[in-house]
């Protein structure tokens, strides 16, 4: 498009002319995606959807991102796998920050559609758990619990138990390095001497680094949810079948990477 605009001569390049900023982010589909349960219509409830829907799209990001990053150790770009990693974590934050949002909505507000969610819930979310196996948690066992899993979302969490994840992927840098990694004892002993030289091992250490801030952050989000669960519904069961608070308390534990922080009772 050439035009002049305050006055200055302006060509933007729009070859064929017809892409605007809407249709270029397809937002009248985006923006006609937000349909409510609740009838009469709970105010909160477009909030609640609105997270839930910003939360899968930073999901997918997060996926696009980890699968690049993972790809990069794999062929041996580690200064990439760590930048790709850097994303993810402003990322991280961003949706542990979300949290505060969704805070604003009261349990009395919350309660006036809560009831018909069920028995759908966050257990439910296939990008949070795909997320979980390409880090390093793969548990098969959460596929067979995951209820109305399409055949689409089916391959797809299928598909992340079959591929590396980031933490083997980091495995094959330590041996390109010259590490044994056959067993934990070897790799103790690898992580100890990447940690004791880091002159040497700059960037093994780094990717070290980043990987455990991702294990720390997935914690933080964590940790946050549940925060919030006890805040918005007690010690009520989960609309998806779970003791609800108690459930996920039991899942604070979680480590991708349990080697990297054991290394640190060693330091
Ligand atoms: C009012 C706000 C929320 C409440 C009360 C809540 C409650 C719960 C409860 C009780 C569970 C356990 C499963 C069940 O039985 O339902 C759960 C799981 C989960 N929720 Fe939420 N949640 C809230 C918001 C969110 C948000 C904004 C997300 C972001 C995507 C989210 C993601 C998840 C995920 C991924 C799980 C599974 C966790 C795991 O298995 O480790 N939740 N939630
Ligand atoms: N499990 C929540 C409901 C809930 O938060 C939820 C319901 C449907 C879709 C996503 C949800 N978010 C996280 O669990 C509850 O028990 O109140």
């Amino acid at each position: 498009m050439t035009g002049r605009w305050d006055g200055v001569d302006v060509n933007f390049g729009e070859e064929g002319g017809r892409l605007t900023y809407g249709s270029y982010l397809r937002l009248e589909h985006l923006l006609d995606q937000q349909r409510l349960e609740s009838d009469p219509v709970a105010h909160d409830e477009l909030l609640f959807i609105t997270i839930h829907q910003v939360y899968e799209l930073w999901f997918k990001q997060i996926l696009h991102e980890l699968t690049a990053s993972r790809d990069a150790m794999l062929t041996d770009q580690l200064w990439l796998a760590q930048h790709l990693l850097r994303r993810v974590h402003t990322i991280e934050r961003t949706l542990t920050q979300q949290v505060d949002i969704l805070e604003t909505m009261t349990p009395q507000d919350f309660g006036e559609f809560r009831h018909r969610l069920s028995p759908a819930s966050g257990f439910q979310s296939v990008q949070f758990r795909e997320i979980e196996f390409l880090s390093g948690a793969k548990d098969p066992s959460f596929v067979k619990r995951f209820r109305g899993l399409s055949d689409l979302e089916k391959a797809r969490l299928d598909q992340r138990l079959d591929e590396p994840t980031l933490w083997e992927a980091f495995l094959v840098v330590l041996d390109g390095a010259g590490f044994s990694t056959t067993n934990e004892d070897d790799l103790h002993k690898a992580l100890q001497t990447v940690a004791g030289d880091r002159r040497q091992y700059a960037e093994i250490w780094e990717l070290a680094e980043a990987l455990l801030q991702h294990d720390e952050l997935a914690a933080s989000w964590r940790a946050r949810h549940v925060v919030m669960v006890e805040r918005m519904i007690g010690t009520k069961p989960g609309t998806g079948g779970s003791s609800g608070a108690g459930y996920l308390r039991s899942r604070l534990d979680l480590r991708y990477y349990p080697l990297l922080w054991d290394l640190r009772s060693s330091l």
